[in-house]
């Protein structure tokens, strides 16, 4: 099993990474389990395929695991669900010192650490990540949210969890296009700061998404190791070193708006044609050779990924994707830092974009030919 500390100061809290960890996921939790009756928040599709596994598990051990089960999708990151889900466990008596399980992907995790967040001040919670995306990035470091009307995950808080259990063994039954998202965040890492996990998603993509359990680990434990590194520099996003983890988001967070937050563009799926934007753009201010922006394009278009904006057929123009983007939790007295890149594995937080010259790039990507 592959443990990665994630050391905040105030809470520190362990990844835990091995195939079949659900099936043991009482022995893990034990002493953060102290009653009886165990919340546990999941998605129906979810619930399908890993609630009985789950259920068993928790009664074996005399607990009476009590289930909310909520619609698949990113809809779920909601006012309407976050109100529900907090009255729910008030119901439930959830005490500030009770453990809730959030089992699922992003979508779970980050409104269930949301309630978590907000439930008389701050109970604790536990991730059970179920997709790749969920165990390569959104269980670890505590962002949780919701979306609103004006754009992504816009309400929310910083709420780490207390402990996170990625089982590989879950992503057997996750849908290919799922799991090509979640690789969207795994290639990130290598684009951030580490040119040797990208040669290496270069070399091992495929086995890893052809569900080599080998390339699967290490791709998990790689990726959360970079990101309890940053986690642990700037829990809060304060000094710019977390920024970093926004790679391709100011772009793929703009799509996604665009798109109605739905299955038209997964979230992963906006990331990825999100970094193709951030290298060509970083290309373009002369950060980086336009050949090393065409080598993450084409990284990502042979894994399956969407590389090309035009492959949306967006009835829109720069201007307005710029609109979405000053929704962007970036936005510091007008000016909005972009994360670039001075080459593969080189990426640095720009202060100095002008947001024309970024409607006008996206003018010239929405008409490629
Ligand atoms: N908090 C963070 O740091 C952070 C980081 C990255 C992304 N996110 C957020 O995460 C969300 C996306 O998460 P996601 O990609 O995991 O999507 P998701 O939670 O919607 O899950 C994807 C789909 O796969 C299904 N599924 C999940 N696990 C399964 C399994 N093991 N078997 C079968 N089906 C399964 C779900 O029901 C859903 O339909 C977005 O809202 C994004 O903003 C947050
Ligand atoms: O953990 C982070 O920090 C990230 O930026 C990870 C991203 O993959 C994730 O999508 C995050 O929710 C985006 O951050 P946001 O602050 O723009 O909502
Ligand atoms: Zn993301």
């Amino acid at each position: 099993m592959a443990v990665v500390p994630v050391d905040i100061a105030a809470r520190p809290y362990e990844v835990r990474i091995e195939a079949g960890l659900l099936a043991e996921l009482v022995p893990h939790c034990k002493v953060l389990l102290r009653k009886r009756d165990v919340p546990i928040v999941t998605d129906r599709n979810v619930h399908n395929a890993w609630g009985d596994m789950v259920d068993g598990a928790l009664r074996a051990a005399g607990h009476e695991p009590r289930w909310r089960i909520l619609p698949a999708g990113e809809e779920s990151k909601s006012w309407h669900h976050l109100s529900s889900l907090v009255d729910w466990l008030l119901d439930l008596g959830v005490e500030r010192g009770d453990h809730v399980l959030a089992l699922g992907g992003g979508v779970i995790g980050d409104l269930t650490g949301f309630a978590a967040a907000i439930l008389k001040r701050g109970c604790n919670f536990i991730q059970l990540p179920t997709t790749l995306l969920a165990q390569v990035d959104s269980s670890v470091g505590g962002k949780t949210a919701i979306n609103t009307g004006a754009g992504k995950n816009l309400v929310g808080a910083f709420h780490q969890p207390a402990l996170v259990l990625a089982d590989l063994a879950v992503l057997d039954t996750l849908p290919d296009r799922e799991l090509l998202a979640g690789y969207a965040e795994v290639v990130k890492y290598g684009l951030i700061g580490d040119p040797d996990f990208f040669a290496w998603c270069d070399a091992n993509g495929h086995a890893l998404l052809s569900g080599e359990a080998e390339m699967r680990e290490y791709a998990v434990a790689t990726s959360v190791r970079a990101k309890a590194r940053i986690v642990a520099e700037d829990e809060r996003e304060t000094s710019g070193t977390r920024a970093l983890l926004n790679l391709g988001h100011t772009f793929g967070h703009a799509l996604e708006a665009e798109t109605g937050f739905s299955s038209i563009l997964l979230h992963g799926e906006a990331v990825a044609l999100g970094m193709v934007l951030a290298a060509r753009y970083s290309a373009r201010r002369g950060h980086m050779a336009h050949a090393s922006a065409e080598h993450v394009a084409s990284h990502l278009a042979e894994a399956g990924l969407r590389s090309e904006l035009t492959s949306l057929g967006l009835d829109c123009d720069g201007r307005t994707l710029v609109g979405h983007m000053l929704h962007d939790k970036k936005m510091d007295a007008g000016t909005l830092p972009f994360v670039l890149m001075n080459g593969i594995g080189k990426a640095f937080l720009a202060r100095d974009v002008d947001l024309d010259d970024v409607s006008a790039f996206l003018d010239a990507e929405l008409a490629r030919q």
